[in-house]
């Protein structure tokens, strides 16, 4: 068996194609989104995915705000840019690009994110208005992850999922979003602190590997047919590479590659809660 392939960068693609007509929409009425990106050092990673985010902006007719800030900036100095943001009409939604330089104090910064700003539901009052149930920004990735099963008809429904990693961009925050009632699946959450990483995943329908450990979840340990996610990514000798090791796609009845597969569909969802929060602001 050669399992499907989740292709993250055509579903991106037709999520796109729906987003275009709905900023022109809002054109007529004369609103316009605002994505703002804060980017603090040089990461060239970071950079890449928040060139990325602009193109996405301008493909889809949303206004771009960038501000790219040096390594040595000071809280002070960010906090004072978060301010700027916060008073800016023109942005209607923006992200902090995560992890910020350690000297900075991550948490204050996003405390300062409004949640009527919050593009990608990382500040805290997105947080807890997702454990309350109520409504707000939901994250990106999570969101990517759970879209993308949705349009390959990947059921979720009392599925059984197995996360890997407990970060707060996906493992921390996906199970919140899958529990809900109207996705209904079953999930376990596993770190490295898990006694059996093994029979975790051996049990799971479908497995989310955000760990950030190359080749982590083996062939030998997924059940024929799951569904596999690829979400962490590293850096070996310079090149990119996945939690899942080769050999998975053999096992898996659908897989998500990385790249091509959850990255670009957390770009598509950070759109997408942009527009989205356009419109119910305009009523
Ligand atoms: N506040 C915040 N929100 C985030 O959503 C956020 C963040 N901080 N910090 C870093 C992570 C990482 N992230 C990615 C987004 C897109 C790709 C992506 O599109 N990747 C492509 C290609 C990547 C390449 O080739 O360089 C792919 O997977 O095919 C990857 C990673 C968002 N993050």
């Amino acid at each position: 068996m050669t399992a499907t392939i989740l292709d993250g960068k055509a579903t991106k693609d037709a999520i796109f194609a729906e987003l275009t007509p709905r900023v022109a929409a809002l054109a007529e009425r004369g609103i316009t989104p605002g994505l703002g990106t804060v980017l603090v050092g040089d990461d060239p990673g970071s950079h890449s995915y928040v060139k990325a985010k602009h193109a996405d902006s301008a493909k889809v007719g949303v206004t771009s705000i960038r501000r790219d800030l040096p390594e040595n900036t000071t809280q002070a100095e960010l906090e004072k840019v978060i301010d700027e943001l916060n008073a800016d009409p023109a942005c209607t939604g923006y992200i902090v690009q995560l992890p910020l330089p350690s000297h900075l104090d991550e948490n204050a910064i996003l405390e300062r994110i409004p949640p009527e700003k919050d593009a990608d539901g990382l500040a805290p009052i997105s947080l807890g208005r997702l454990v309350l149930g109520k409504q707000g920004a939901l994250p990106c990735t999570p969101l990517g992850v759970i879209e993308l099963l949705r349009r390959y008809d990947v059921p979720l429904k009392g599925a059984n999922v197995t996360v890997v990693g407990r970060g707060i961009t996906v493992g921390r925050t996906i199970g919140l979003l899958l529990t809900r009632r109207s996705e209904n699946a079953t999930v376990t959450l596993c770190h490295t602190g898990t006694r059996d990483l093994a029979s975790e995943v051996a049990r799971a329908d479908i497995v989310v590997a955000a760990a950030g450990s190359p080749g982590l979840i083996t062939p030998e340990m997924v059940k024929p047919g799951a569904a596999v996610l690829d979400v962490g990514v590293s850096r070996v000798d310079g090149k990119l590479a996945g939690d899942v090791a080769p050999g998975v796609e053999e096992v898996a009845g659908h897989l998500s590659p990385n790249p091509g597969g959850v990255g670009p569909m957390t770009r598509a969802m950070l759109i997408s809660n942009v527009v989205e929060a356009a419109e119910r602001a305009a009523g």
